[in-house]
């Protein structure tokens, strides 16, 4: 069993234990949010933003802890004002250290698009995602069967929310892209090795169709990689661990932001 069926195992067995303790009754047209997603779409695409969706990941499967005490508060507003376009909240508990408490408090300190990143499998959490301040979910191809993924994303847009497919390879983009979905990110990390190689975000780019906003994710640690993504048609890039692995992660993603700003000037007068 690979860490992504491990987690997902879990996953079905938390849901259901959630659900028994706080049961939702989902009646047709009987939710609605008054409060209006913002657009993680839009934000990626506008020009006078980086394109990073900054992540709060405490520790991971990959690489244990990473920043355990991280202040969500602190450096979910560091992020932003660094220049990030979006956050991306880890609320998985069990394998990321995360928690919904984590998400409503950088919804309570920051006017942005926020990804729930956590690994959906039920209607519930997709409730749960826009009751505690998310934008956006994340569905991951190679959980979900493509007709429940499908089910899923009309679900979350239903309720406002945008979606986020993440693929692996190009069997698991044609098979599961579909039409509630506008937002298509890469992940760079081989999830049996744990190994990240960017240049799966290259070799995909392609067969991505046009339209559809492309997310780079995983293994990001060069400034001059976004630009190299940007040439090839990726509109945002997902980074975790880069940031995370500094006791100041706010400071790491400033740094970052300033190097890629200057390398996208200097290819401007170069061109
Ligand atoms: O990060 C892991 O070890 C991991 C393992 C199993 C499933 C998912 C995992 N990561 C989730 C992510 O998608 C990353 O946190 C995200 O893409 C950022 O990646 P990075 O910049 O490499 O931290």
């Amino acid at each position: 069993m690979n860490i992504l069926d491990e987690i997902i195992a879990h996953k079905y067995k938390e849901v259901a234990e959630r659900k028994e303790l706080y049961p939702v009754k989902l009646l047709e047209k009987s939710l609605y949010f008054e409060t209006p997603c913002l657009s993680l779409e839009r934000y990626l695409l506008r020009p006078d933003k980086s394109g990073i969706i900054a992540e709060i990941k405490r520790k991971s499967p990959s690489k244990g802890d990473i920043n355990p005490y991280v202040s969500v508060e602190r450096t979910s507003i560091g992020y932003m004002q660094a220049g990030a376009s979006a956050l991306s909240i880890l609320t998985d508990s069990n394998y990321f250290g995360g928690k919904n408490e984590d998400l409503t408090i950088a919804r309570k300190f920051n006017y942005c698009p926020i990804l729930r990143k956590d690994f959906t499998v039920d209607e519930y959490q997709i409730v749960e995602a826009k009751s505690i301040g998310g934008d956006a979910i994340l569905l991951i191809a190679a959980a979900l069967e493509s007709a429940r993924l499908k089910e899923l994303a009309a679900f979350a847009r239903s309720l406002g929310l945008e979606v986020l497919l993440e693929v692996h390879n190009k069997e698991e983009l044609d098979e599961s892209l579909n039409e509630h979905v506008t937002i298509v990110g890469v992940n760079n990390r081989n999830l049996k090795t744990f190994k990240t190689d960017i240049g799966l975000s290259f070799e995909l780019a392609q067969y991505i169709p046009q339209g559809i906003t492309k997310v780079s994710e995983s293994g990001l640690s060069q400034a001059q990689s976004l630009v190299d993504l940007q040439q090839a048609g990726y509109n945002g890039f997902l980074i975790g661990e880069t940031f995370m692995t500094d006791s100041r992660p706010e400071r790491a993603a400033a740094a970052f932001i300033k190097e890629l700003r200057q390398l996208q000037e200097l290819k401007q007068q170069v061109a």
